[in-house]
């Protein structure tokens, strides 16, 4: 598998400032894989996030993206692989109906009318909205907004798709009908994810977690790997999924499992084959 995207030692710091919030920073991610990256507040994931859309440009280092050089003449050639989804679904909003909302950004890339109606059908039936096109965008759920944005983004095919806390504001329900969304569309797409998150839970789910701590990669793996460290993602300010706390909370009154349940369904499993079926 080729690389979707590739960080080569990224040392940035905000123009006018003199911290240093990232610091000799390597990172590499395959096409369709998805990576989860999680971190303490200010740990520098959102930084990485700006650096690869081309908001602003390393003083050291590269960016390759979808094997394009990101530099100041190739931002907008990059920008067309990458699709972006924020924390706060009300403010990604233009239209004042799904299907406008969907349908601005093909029409802002100049997208001829019959393609745009279309690609916007799609891309709501691919998020599953595709029963809303005259609803008001503000009236429904959040995890159904979320869904909608990412309907925006998926309109216009990247390669790429960015999350960026893009489910920190959504009830438990929201949070897990965008993460199924996403496995879905990795699965279907072949789509490159990539999301940013405080969410260990989010996470576990994704094909490789890299935790970033004060500007740099703390540590890279799999998310049974990731989770094995245990009290040292505590130390770094890191919630664990709820999962992995519960079988910790059983281990001390005497309940041992035999394997790491990273999901509910997977403690469910665990309790039941380890423990109640014994
Ligand atoms: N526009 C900016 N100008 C100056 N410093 C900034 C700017 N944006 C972020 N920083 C600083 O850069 C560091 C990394 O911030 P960043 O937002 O990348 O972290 P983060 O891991 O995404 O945090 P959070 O989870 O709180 O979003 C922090 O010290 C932050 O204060």
């Amino acid at each position: 598998m080729s690389n979707m995207i590739s960080l080569e030692n990224i040392t940035f710091k905000y123009p006018g400032t003199e911290k240093e919030v990232l610091k000799n920073v390597s990172i590499s991610i395959k096409t369709g894989e998805w990576t989860a990256i999680v971190g303490h507040n200010g740990s520098g994931k959102s930084t990485l996030a700006k650096l690869m859309n081309g908001l602003y440009f390393p003083e050291q280092g590269s960016v390759t993206i979808a094997g394009i050089g990101l530099n100041k003449d190739t931002v907008w050639d990059t920008r067309r692989h990458i699709g972006m989804v924020f924390q706060n679904p009300d403010n990604q909003f233009v239209g004042t109906t799904v299907q406008d909302d969907v349908a601005f950004g093909l029409e802002n890339h100049g997208i001829p009318q019959d393609i745009m109606v279309d690609r916007v059908q799609t891309a709501l039936k691919q998020v599953k909205m595709d029963d809303f096109l005259q609803h008001e965008p503000h009236h429904l759920s959040g995890g159904q907004k979320q869904r909608v944005a990412m309907a925006s983004v998926l309109a216009l095919r990247p390669d790429i798709i960015i999350l960026d806390e893009a489910t920190s504001m959504l009830d438990p329900a929201g949070r897990a009908e965008v993460i199924e969304l996403v496995r879905e569309l990795k699965r279907q797409e072949e789509m490159t994810v990539l999301s940013i998150t405080h969410d260990l839970e989010e996470a576990a789910k994704a094909d490789r977690i890299i935790v970033m701590n004060q500007g740099e990669v703390y540590r890279e793996g799999t998310p049974e790997e990731i989770f094995a460290l245990g009290q040292e993602l505590v130390d770094l300010g890191l919630d664990l999924p709820f999962p992995l706390k519960m079988a910790h909370v059983l281990n001390e009154r005497g309940i041992s499992l035999e394997r790491k349940p990273l999901t509910e369904e997977e403690l469910v499993n665990e309790l039941w084959t380890s423990y109640l079926n014994k």
